[in-house]
C-alpha cells in the first residue's frame, strides 16, 4: 500500500492506542522509515487532535535521543506520521524478554533518555506519558524517546488535550503531583522516569496497587521501597540518586540535564574518591577533585529508608577493576570514615620514606633524639 503517493507500507511493527505503526520505504527519498496510521478516520476527533500535537511537538525536537519526525498529513481520509525507523525493540519489550536489566545497562537507558528530556524541556515541551513502551532502543543500544500524543508545551494550556479534572498518562509512572491534579512540569517527566529505571532495575515499578487510584494514592503518600530491598543489585550511589528522583516534592528532584551528567559521568558507579598515586617529590598529596555542592534533592536521600550503604552494598556484585573518571562520588555518610581511616597508613609511610630519603641528616638526627630519650626512660626505669 502506498500513502500518500509516497510512503510505501512493507510490514506492520505494531499497534497503540491510537494507531498502527508500519516499517516503510520512502520512494522519493528512498529510505526506510516508520509510518503511523491514525485509527479512525474523524479529523475531529480528540485523537486527530493528539496525533497532530504529536507531529507538532516531537518535529521542533531534533536530537539523538528522541524518535526523529519527517513528515504528517492526511490522505483519503486517514492521518499518516512519518518518523525515523528505530531498528530494536522498545524498553517494554526488553523488559518481557529479561526480566530485569542489570545496573550498567539501566544507568545507560537513564543518562540517554534523560538527555532526550533535558533538550525537550529546554525546548518547553513536557513529555507527560514516559513509561517503557514509549522508550525505544535501536541495535546499538541508542534509546530514543518517542510518542509525543499527549506532550504539552509548558505554560501553554490550549495544548493540554485533557478535559478539566482529567489525568491522561499512565498511572504506574504518574508523578505525585499530577495524582493531585497538579499540571505537569519537566519535574514530572523525571519523576516517571525513576518509575521507569525503577522498573527496569527490579522488574516492577515502585507502586503498583490494585486500582489506579489506589496507585496514585501511593505515589501522594508511600516512601518507595528501596531498589536494593527488591533484589536489585545496584551500587549504593544509583540507589540513593534514584530515589531523589522520585521525590515527592517535584523541587526536590535533579533536573533531566542533572541526570544526563550525572550518569553519563559514571558517578552512578559510587566510587570511592580515588587513592592518591605515590609521589616520586615530597609535594603535598592533591586535594580530591573538587566535589559538586549536594545535589537539590540531598535533603531527600537523608530521609529516604534507603539511604544507608550497607543495603546496596550488601547485594553489590563483584566488580571489574575500574577505569579513571573524571567524576567523583562522595559515598554516602557510614562509608567514608572506614574509607578514611584505611588511607593515612601508606601516606604516613611514604611520608617517613620520602623523609629518609630527601633529608637523610634530618632523619639521622630525628631517629638519634627518639634513642637518646627512649634511653633516658631506660635509665630513669632502672634506677
Ligand atoms: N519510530 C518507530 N520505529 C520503530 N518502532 C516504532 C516506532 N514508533 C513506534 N514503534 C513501535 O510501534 C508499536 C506501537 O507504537 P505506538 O506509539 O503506536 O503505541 P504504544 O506507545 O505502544 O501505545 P500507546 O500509543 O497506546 O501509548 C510499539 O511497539 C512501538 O515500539
Amino acid at each position: 500500500m502506498l500513502v500518500a503517493d509516497r510512503y510505501r507500507l512493507e510490514t506492520p511493527i505494531g499497534r497503540g492506542g491510537m494507531g498502527e505503526v508500519w516499517r516503510a520505504t520512502d520512494e522519493v527519498l528512498r529510505r526506510t522509515v516508520a509510518v503511523k496510521l491514525l485509527i479512525g478516520d474523524d479529523p475531529g476527533s480528540q485523537a486527530a487532535a493528539r496525533f497532530r500535537l504529536e507531529a507538532q511537538t516531537a518535529a521542533r525536537l531534533s536530537h539523538p535521543n528522541i524518535v526523529g519526525v519527517f513528515d504528517f498529513g492526511a490522505r483519503d481520509g486517514r492521518f499518516y506520521l512519518v518518523m525515523e525507523l528505530v531498528e530494536g525493540r522498545s524498553l517494554a519489550q526488553e523488559l518481557a524478554a529479561e526480566g530485569t536489566l542489570r545496573a550498567e545497562r539501566v544507568a545507560a537507558v537513564a543518562a540517554q533518555a534523560a538527555a532526550g528530556l533535558a533538550s525537550a524541556h529546554r525546548t518547553g515541551i513536557v513529555h507527560r506519558d514516559i513509561k517503557p513502551g514509549n522508550l525505544m532502543s535501536d541495535a546499538d543500544g541508542m534509546v530514543k524517546i518517542g510518542d509525543f500524543g499527549i506532550a504539552r508545551f509548558v505554560d501553554d494550556p490550549a495544548t493540554a488535550l485533557t478535559t478539566a479534572g482529567q489525568i491522561i498518562g499512565t498511572s504506574l509512572y504518574l508523578a505525585p503531583e499530577r495524582a493531585l491534579g497538579r499540571p505537569a512540569g519537566p519535574a514530572s517527566d523525571v519523576y516517571s522516569l525513576g518509575c521507569l529505571l525503577y522498573q527496569l532495575l527490579t522488574g516492577t515499578p515502585p507502586f503498583q496497587a490494585d486500582t489506579s487510584a489506589a496507585t496514585l494514592a501511593q505515589h501522594i503518600d508511600a516512601p518507595p521501597l528501596p531498589p536494593s530491598h527488591r533484589g536489585a543489585a545496584l551500587p549504593p550511589a544509583f540507589e540513593n540518586y534514584l530515589l531523589g528522583m522520585l521525590a515527592k516534592q517535584p523541587e526536590d528532584r535533579p533536573t533531566a540535564q542533572q541526570i544526563a551528567d550525572w550518569f553519563g559521568s559514571g558517578a552512578w558507579q559510587g566510587r570511592p574518591e580515588p587513592m592518591p598515586e605515590p609521589m616520586p617529590a615530597p609535594a603535598p598529596a592533591p586535594a580530591p577533585a573538587a566535589m559538586p555542592g549536594p545535589p537539590p534533592h540531598a535533603q531527600v536521600f537523608g530521609t529516604t529508608p534507603a539511604a544507608g550503604p550497607a543495603s546496596g552494598a550488601a547485594t553489590m556484585p563483584p566488580r571489574a577493576p575500574e577505569t579513571p573518571s573524571v567524576a567523583t562520588y562522595r559515598l554516602p555518610q557510614a562509608a567514608a570514615p572506614a574509607d578514611r581511616r584505611r588511607r593515612p597508613a601508606p601516606a604516613q609511610r611514604q611520608g617517613a620514606r620520602e623523609l629518609v630519603r630527601r633529608r637523610p641528616r634530618v632523619a639521622s638526627l630525628i631517629a638519634g633524639l627518639v634513642a637518646f630519650v627512649i634511653a633516658i626512660l631506660i635509665g630513669i626505669a632502672l634506677f
